[in-house]
């Protein structure tokens, strides 16, 4: 089935209706309830001492003169939470952290000592009195250093730097095809450091109720329910006397699904003192300690015929994951899913080796925007297809076509193991070519190159690998990646429906009401939608790598459709009818041959509590612990164009299409918004962002004053268009949309500066793209206009 996108709600406001965001109303007369606007009776505040070295030997803490500041009520230190086994916790990917050090601290800006206080600014004056003597130690920033021989070692509790070693794919046959090439073309590509930089940064309340023995945490947390897994596992609390409430959240992007120190300090803190404990990061702390992006090493090959046709690829990655391994990625996936790097070409034989090292920097590698490293690895494929065009002076539009899996080939079987479960890729790119007038533009950058004016065109044709995931595959910490939708009907034909997911602002309580809407013909408006909530919703994985729909999203269609068989029963029953003869059309039951006489979903729900048919239990709900059958592999075409000036180095983006294909879409206007804003968060990528660190691991982009994320003035109009192509196994033909814009985009803009310059003796320029780095790259190549 396609589903129809419509502009007027058909009035029960289903699949592929325009209609606004239930949840906005909210926001926009600020009535949202973030962690830190939660207020509880005798609450205090926690705040942290920080480290000012990347790496140093701790020789003494003196927390006498803070002690005596009136309002500070207690000062923990990871010796005393060595005592209760917390100074260290699992991370999610089987590798252990520190919450406090207790010998030496691995990065700057780590939490070193916390300080409880009457309110939030007598906690941070009181830690700014607290004296901690530091041995300084000589730390590795480098990745590649960190793997020498020589190196100083990161980790108190390790012998080596090498957190782990991954590889997929064929090295034989790989090795074999390049030899046989015609053409093999190779380069570095460095995707730096990046941080989410969500509105809202970081923080908990921790309140444990020393009567019932129950702690209740307030928590930024994209995963609620694996966080309170590990929490009971690791404290011995029981699991049912933990409750772990998200409530709204600022943005995530992959940044909230890790668990950070404070969280556990303020637990800590909050069964020691009897009282509730807040902690809220400032925007600096998080910037400078919360889990980072990417940071990927890159090395490609792509081996081709004369023709373009490819052959085969080789990657080798070396990633810097900073003091301990944090990345959230499913436990077989030390690389995250960065073995989708064939990308949309159908590519014999690949091998990709991914290489971890330990580094004196903040810990992290979580998926931002990124559905566990695809967006590497469409950056590697999409960087390696355009040079390796521009090399055989071929086309980067026409060796795409040639290369493409075609669509007859679905379901696809990748050369490094995934079944694709449909696409059409031609068709996204000849759409975004028609739609920019792509050799409109080709003869005009023609013309404009015999003048000396710079003008370059980017394309990137990316497949994205969402919806971890099938249960066999894919778990966190040992739980199977399932996910969970329930649906109750009250007998007044009112909706709530609870799911284990936990959106930051992407919309659930607006798509997913619309889901159950398409399938039981019931109102949007009548739909509550809940999240986030470990009492009340039943057990989900959670929210990052566009997996809520494909798989949230699929479970609350399943439990809708076993809804619909019990209510078939209870109408056949109304109408004095056999259930065979029972026709359902969106909301409405009636007697095959006359529709005029019929039971509303409404009527069906009272009587399922007033009037149920014999031998048949009262109520309407169903719960479904959705396990996919296979990832969605949504994807797309964008086409960039750029304008360099080549007095100043400074690029403008002067137009960008992006053709987007996620299967049947449940909300256009939504499914725009993630897009439009992925495309700018990458726009930032591109050309604004990096966190960097210089040899003593000093951080440079700490604040906002030195990370610059994209205004409304920087970013440009963004042009969208759709092709759809259901997937075959998702209930609803749906797949994931929101990580596509950020996976797909990096590599358009790349492509097109390359695309301007190339013809200069440039072939590649790690972002972000700088008007200075640009500047110089002219200067050097004598292109440097005095105008
Ligand atoms: N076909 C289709 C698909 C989809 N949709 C829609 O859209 C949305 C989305 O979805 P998805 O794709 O499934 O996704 P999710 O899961 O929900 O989400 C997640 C994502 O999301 C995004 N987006 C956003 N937004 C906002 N506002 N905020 C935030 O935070 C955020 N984050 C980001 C990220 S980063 Mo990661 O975590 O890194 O992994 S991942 C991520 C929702 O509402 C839904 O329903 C529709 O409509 N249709
Ligand atoms: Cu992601």
């Amino acid at each position: 089935m396609t589903v129809e996108i419509t502009e007027e709600p058909k009035g029960v406001h289903g699949m592929g209706h325009k209609i606004r965001r239930k949840e906005d109303i909210r926001f926009l007369l600020g009535k949202g309830n973030y962690v830190d606007d939660i207020k509880l009776p005798g609450m205090v505040y926690l705040a942290f001492v920080r480290s000012p070295y990347a790496h140093a030997k701790i020789k003494s803490i003196n927390v006498e003169k803070a002690k005596t500041l009136p309002g500070v009520i207690d000062i923990i230190t990871g010796k005393e939470l060595e005592k209760v086994g917390l100074a260290w916790i699992p991370t999610l990917m089987g590798d252990k952290m520190m919450v406090l050090p207790t010998d030496k601290v691995v990065y700057q800006g780590q939490e070193v000592v916390a300080v409880i206080a009457e309110d939030r600014y007598k906690a941070y004056d009181a830690a700014s009195l607290i004296e901690v003597e530091y041995e300084p130690l000589e730390p590795v920033t480098d990745p590649k250093k960190a793997l020498e021989q020589s190196s100083p070692i990161v980790r108190p509790d390790k012998n080596t730097n090498l957190v782990f070693k991954w590889e997929a794919g064929n090295k034989e046959e790989t090795d074999k095809l390049f030899k046989e090439a015609d053409v093999v073309v190779s380069q570095g590509f460095y995707y730096q450091r990046l941080h989410v930089a969500y509105m809202e940064p970081v923080g908990s309340i921790a309140h444990y109720d020393p009567v019932s023995g129950k702690l209740t945490i307030w928590m930024t947390s994209q995963a609620p329910h694996v966080v309170r897994t590990v929490f009971s596992l690791v404290t011995k609390i029981p699991e049912n006397k933990i409750r772990i409430i998200s409530p709204d959240i600022g943005g995530g992007f992959g940044g909230k699904v890790y668990v950070y120190p404070g969280y556990v300090v303020s637990a800590h803190a909050s069964i020691k003192l009897g009282r509730p404990v807040k902690w809220i990061a400032t925007r600096s702390e998080d910037m400078r300690s919360t889990a980072f992006a990417r940071d990927y090493h890159i090395h490609g090959e792509i081996a081709a015929k004369k023709d373009g046709t490819i052959l085969a690829l080789r990657i080798k990655v070396i990633s810097d994951h900073g003091a301990f391994f944090g990345d959230a990625n499913p436990s077989k996936f030390s690389a995250g899913l960065f073995s989708i790097c064939t990308g949309s070409y159908d590519i014999k034989a690949a091998h990709v080796e991914v290489v971890g090292a330990h580094t004196n920097k903040p810990p992290g590698g979580i998926a931002y925007r990124c559905s566990f490293r695809v967006t590497e690895a469409a950056y590697a494929i999409e960087r390696l297809v355009d040079i390796l065009a521009h090399e055989l002076g071929m086309d980067p539009a026409e060796l795409r076509l040639k290369n493409f899996i075609p669509p007859e080939k679905f379901p696809y079987k990748s050369a490094l193991g995934w079944t694709y479960d449909s696409g059409n890729y031609a068709a996204a790119l000849k759409k975004a070519m028609d739609k920019i007038g792509y050799w409109e533009l080709r003869k005009e950058q023609e013309e404009k190159r015999k003048r000396g004016e710079l003008m370059g065109i980017g394309i990137s044709s990316f497949t994205e690998i969402v919806g971890a995931g099938p249960a066999d595959l894919f778990d966190i910490v040992g739980i199977k990646m399932f996910e969970s939708a329930e649906i109750r009907i009250h007998p007044t034909g009112k909706v709530i429906a609870r799911f284990g997911t936990r959106a930051q602002g992407q919309g659930h309580e607006t798509t997913y009401a619309q889901i159950i809407s398409e399938i039981l013909g019931i109102p949007v408006e009548d739909i509550i939608i809940e999240e986030g909530d470990t009492d009340t919703c039943p057990y989900g994985l959670g929210t990052y790598a566009s997996r809520s729909t494909p798989t949230a999203g699929a479970a609350a269609a399943v439990s809708a459709k076993k809804i619909l068989d019990k209510a078939k029963k209870i109408a056949a029953h109304l109408l004095e009818a056999r259930e065979e003869d029972i026709v359902y059309e969106k909301g409405r039951f009636y007697v095959k041959g006359s529709p005029d006489k019929f039971k509303t979903i409404q009527d069906v729900a009272l009587a399922a509590y007033t009037n149920p048919p014999p031998g048949i239990e009262a109520g309407l709900e169903a719960i479904t612990y959705y396990n996919p059958p296979n990832m969605t592999f949504p994807f797309g075409s964008y086409i960039c164009v750029v304008d360099i000036d080549k007095g100043t180095g400074q690029i403008k983006v002067r137009k960008f299409v992006a053709v987007d294909d996620c299967g049947n879409i449940i909300n256009p206007v939504i499914v725009d918004g993630q897009i439009m804003g992925a495309l700018t968060m990458s726009f930032g990528t591109a050309f604004l962002e990096e966190i960097r660190y210089d040899e003593n691991g000093n951080i440079y982009g700490g604040s906002f004053a030195e990370y610059m994320i994209p205004t409304a003035i920087e970013t440009p109009k963004w042009e969208l268009d759709k092709t759809i192509t259901p997937s075959p196994h998702h209930p609803l033909g749906a797949k994931g949309v929101d990580e596509s814009a950020t996976v797909g985009s990096p590599a358009a803009f790349v492509n097109a500066v390359v695309d301007a310059l190339w013809h200069l003796g440039v072939r590649h320029i790690d972002m972000p793209l700088w008007p200075w780095k640009i500047w110089q790259i002219l200067k050097e190549k004598g292109a440097v206009s005095d105008e």
